[in-house]
């Protein structure tokens, strides 16, 4: 079978904060290629560049040197309509719900505004409809939260809104940074099931930044292992997890010791 095509790919890309004595090398020459429809996770202790990483994806920081591609060809983000035409196929969900929302909007006004962003015209009939179907996906009741504000959520139910957001702006890609660091087991098996189902209903490539290799293991095609800003190993979640070759990939699977056993997130 033929593999999907490469969608947003990056080569030799570096990112350097800081100058003279206070420099410091967040991405280091790393290289990646991102297929349609895959899940791919970036994997690596704190502070190794996943988030600084992702912002470039995002377009929120520019390389220092090197080029990130997007269908092929040199993203232009130079115009604020260069930037919202590509924020259209790329978004981002982090592990804090309350940055992503605009915590004096009540649900209702969050999820109406991805049918404004989209600048679709629909009667309000259509729009209860997009709205309602959005939050059954993830298996929230529009009817029960809609006159809520952000903070009157459970964590969990946060980060669900997040995600039924991302279905109703269906983006080509999506950059799930630690998305369940700050939800309870159960919640996190239950997220990323949901995003599994993204994967599957939009055919969307996704981008998990975890510095759980098991995690990854149970979410990802492809993994990339990160250290000190360089990628030391990426392949098939298999083959990577299963015949590791770098040390740094051996001693993270070594922390997780059941990794290899079948995965019930929610115990
Ligand atoms: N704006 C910045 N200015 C200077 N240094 C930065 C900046 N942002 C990140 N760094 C440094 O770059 C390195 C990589 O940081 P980054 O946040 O990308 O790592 P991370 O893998 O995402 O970590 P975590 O899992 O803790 O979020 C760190 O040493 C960090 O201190």
């Amino acid at each position: 079978m033929k593999r999907p095509d490469v969608l947003l790919s990056g080569k030799n890309v570096t990112k350097v904060f800081g100058y003279g004595k206070n420099k410091k090398t967040a991405v280091h020459d790393v290289s990646f290629d991102f297929h349609e429809g895959e899940i791919v996770s970036i994997v690596g202790e704190s502070g190794s560049g996943k988030t600084t990483l992702a912002k470039m994806l995002l377009g929120l920081l520019s390389e220092t040197s090197g080029e990130i591609l997007y269908k092929g060809q040199p993203r232009s983000l130079k115009s604020h309509a260069d930037r919202k035409k590509y924020w259209k196929d790329i978004q981002a969900i982090f592990q804090d719900p309350f940055s992503s929302f605009n915590v004096f909007y009540k649900v209702e006004r969050l999820l109406r505004d991805c049918i404004k962003l989209q600048g679709l015209k629909l009667s309000e009939e259509k729009q209860l409809e997009m709205m309602k179907d959005a939050c059954s996906f993830v298996n929230l009741k529009f009817e029960e939260l809609h006159n809520k504000y952000p903070f009157e959520l459970s964590g969990g139910q946060m980060q669900r809104l997040m995600i039924a957001r991302i279905f109703m702006l269906h983006p080509k890609i999506l950059i799930a940074d630690e998305p369940t660091s700050m939800i309870d087991a159960c919640s996190r098996s239950t997220i990323l099931d949901m995003l599994l189902k993204l994967r599957e209903a939009n055919n969307m490539t996704i981008i998990f930044i975890t510095h759980d290799v098991g995690l990854a293991y149970y979410v990802s095609d492809t993994i990339y292992i990160m250290e000190k800003g360089q990628f030391v190993e990426s392949g098939p979640a298999d083959e990577v997890i299963l015949n590791p070759q770098h040390p740094y990939t051996k001693q993270l699977i070594s922390d997780v010791p059941k990794i290899h056993e079948e995965w019930n997130l929610a115990i």
